[in-house]
């Protein structure tokens, strides 16, 4: 049996009396999608924030590749290749899409320039490169602030595919993207991160996408994981249709 590239234990985090994490036991097997979903507040954000080093649980242990990250900072998470996007895509909107990934690029090697004038042609070739995967190559000259929705959620996955990780956290990445759009973005990022071989976690809220790209779909409830298994197995199940999918269809 292969061992798990992430896996929780008995995660725990209560914000007062509300409880985000009430007891997380879930293992992500290298090169699987794992689609994350459940209603507003169920604490899937929650999650990612524990195993990303942004919050740190009351009780539980969180292990990459075989290596305890809990107490780790952000930046040392990310360099043992944990990566992350946000639901709000987080980049330097007066740069452009290249300058924004040329940028990544001199981040992973420990060499930040906050000045684009002043960045290598390495990390820009690197960048642009990367940019044509994800068939970005057309905006690459345009500020960041001028592209739609679904090129900022992609241009921010390949800020986070730069970093080069083995893992990749992304919360909602479609969210805010056109209905129309969404399948081509979806479909986009999954074929970059399987050819980079990126295992991925990605909350989403749009069953079509789940059913479409998961290999497992984890159903969040109240701080619990309440169902765990294949998309056709788990979407079917006439409880979750009815707590999950009937309440995440309005979040
Ligand atoms: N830093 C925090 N301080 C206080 N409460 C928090 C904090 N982070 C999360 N919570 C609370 O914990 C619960 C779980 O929040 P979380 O954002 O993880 O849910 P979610 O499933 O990601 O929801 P959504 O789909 O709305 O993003 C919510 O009740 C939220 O208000």
């Amino acid at each position: 049996m292969s061992t798990p590239l992430l896996s929780a234990k008995g995660l725990r985090l209560a914000f007062g009396g509300v409880k985000a994490a009430d007891g997380i036991d879930l293992d992500v097997m290298a090169g699987e999608f794992l689609a994350i979903i459940g209603p507003n507040g169920a604490g899937k954000t929650t999650f990612i924030n524990m195993s990303t080093g942004y919050l740190r649980p009351q009780a539980g242990r969180i292990e990459f590749d075989g290596q305890p990250i809990l107490g780790l900072q952000p930046r040392a998470i990310v360099r043992r290749g944990i990566g992350r996007s946000f639901q709000l895509p987080q980049l330097f909107t007066e740069h452009t899409v290249l300058e924004n990934a040329a940028l990544a690029v001199a981040s992973r090697l420990g060499l930040w320039s906050p000045l684009a004038p002043l960045l290598r042609p390495a990390w820009r070739e690197e960048a642009m490169d990367l940019l044509e995967r994800f068939g970005l190559q057309g905006v690459a000259g345009s500020r960041a602030d001028a592209l739609n929705e679904g090129a900022r959620k992609l241009a921010d996955i390949a800020m986070a595919v730069a970093l080069q990780p083995r893992l990749l956290l992304m919360d909602e990445p479609t969210s805010g993207v056109a209905a129309a759009e969404k399948m081509q973005i979806v479909e986009t990022l999954v074929r970059v991160l399987r050819q980079s071989g990126v295992t991925a976690v990605f909350v989403e809220h749009d069953m079509d996408v789940v059913a479409r790209f998961a290999d497992r779909v984890a159903v969040w409830s109240q701080g619990r994981i309440a169902a765990l298994g294949p998309p056709a197995q788990v979407l079917a199940d006439p409880v979750v249709q009815r707590d999950v999918i009937g309440i995440s269809a309005h979040a």
